[in-house]
């Protein structure tokens, strides 16, 4: 029989040991064929909300871009703008309409994220540079701490795309399919100045100013780190999930899908709700940075990602982030329950207390 591929995650255990723990690769186990769902892939069941999507639906509401962009009429702008800024309070979720950004772009990232996930796992894992220094990225796993946690049905491979500095010297793109790295890069450098106008205009919706938020963004030192997210059919969608709950850090993480919908899930006035989100349309969401440097006016959502029983779905996560120097301060006349942080300090903190039951991290940034 053939043999199932693992990969390898380091982990400090409670006596403050470094430990390795082998973890199934879910493309293999689903290429060995699957009749049920592998013990250590079952979540605990949560109070009364099956991961599964046949689940309660939530509009996410759009965001026209062009609208909101200088040069068109003030009155459509300042419509747009209260769009935007209803969507950032209640639900810190919005799909994006009229950004720019061509379909043959959206197109390229659709096939080279298809094109990898595509390859045999030797070659996944021979195409991928090896980070030495930079945490939680390259092909494998994010948050695993333990032997017996229970673990995602997700296969992903994580780049940091910027700043170009963070990795010089070391090959972080995959090489194969050979236009992995052009067809990111050119989605990276077109979604970023998308970003940048909607966090010029959510500074500006909220009646700040324009730079309040933009100002803490370089070209040349800002993060951007790429999650490019495989989530296989699962023999037990009710059992599993694809990424447990949590938050993400960034600023902004602009997201988009393919293969199928219906996977994204969130938590909205204490029950899980499927995003009503189609496919190849773009999602932005706040993180957890966007919540402290508005002082709690955005909300970053607690999410998570349920699995489906056929079809394969594949997500793009770019996390948008100042400098991991920069100290961001929560802008004044807002909740007051934020004090300022270290942008990688806050990073580190989340990354080294996930996966929490609640939204925990952010407490490192309230005001006691
Ligand atoms: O796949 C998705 O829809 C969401 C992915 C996500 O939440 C993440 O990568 O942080
Ligand atoms: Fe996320």
């Amino acid at each position: 029989m053939e043999e199932v591929h693992y990969h390898e995650s380091k982990f400090i255990d409670s006596s403050g040991c470094l430990r390795i723990t082998k973890v199934p690769v879910v493309q293999e186990l689903v290429r060995h064929g699957l009749d049920r769902l592998p013990d250590r892939f079952i979540q605990p069941r949560p109070s009364g909300s099956p991961p599964s999507s046949r689940h309660r639906r939530l509009p996410i509401p759009f965001v026209d871009v062009a609208r909101l962009r200088e040069g068109s009429d003030l009155g459509v702008r300042a419509e747009e703008q209260a769009r935007l800024r209803a969507a950032a309070e209640e639900l810190g979720v919005f799909v994006i309409t009229g950004h720019g950004i061509g379909d043959d772009v959206l197109g390229g990232v659709r096939d080279v994220v298809k094109g990898f996930f595509g390859l045999s796992f030797d070659e996944k894992k021979g195409c991928v540079g090896c980070y030495m220094s930079v945490d939680n990225m390259g092909y494998g796993r994010n948050f695993v701490k333990s032997d017996d946690q229970p673990l995602d049905w997700i296969d992903r491979v994580t780049v940091k795309a910027f700043p170009k500095s963070a990795t010089e010297g070391v090959d972080v793109w995959p090489q194969k399919p050979s236009n992995f790295k052009g067809a990111m890069e050119a989605y990276t450098e077109q979604s970023r100045d998308v970003l940048d106008e909607i966090l010029g205009a959510l500074a500006e919706a909220f009646s700040l100013e324009k730079r309040a938020f933009l100002d803490y963004f370089d070209r040349d030192s800002s993060d951007v780190n790429l999650r490019i997210n495989c989530y296989m059919p699962c023999p037990s969608p009710d059992l599993a999930l694809g990424i447990v709950p949590h938050t993400d850090a960034s600023a902004l993480t602009l997201l988009i899908q393919f293969g199928a919908s219906d996977g994204l899930q969130i938590l909205n006035d204490g029950e899980w709700h499927t995003a009503e989100w189609p496919e190849d349309v773009l999602l932005v969401s706040a993180g957890d940075l966007m919540e402290i440097m508005s002082d709690g006016r955005v909300r970053s959502p607690w999410h998570r990602v349920a699995t489906r029983s056929i079809a394969e779905r594949f997500s793009v996560a770019m996390f948008y982030n100042p400098p991991s120097t920069a100290t961001i301060w929560p802008v004044k006349g807002g909740s007051g329950e934020f004090r300022e942080v270290v942008v990688g300090e806050y990073c580190r903190h989340l990354y080294e207390i996930s996966p929490t039951k609640g939204k925990d991290a952010i407490n490192f940034a309230k005001i006691l």
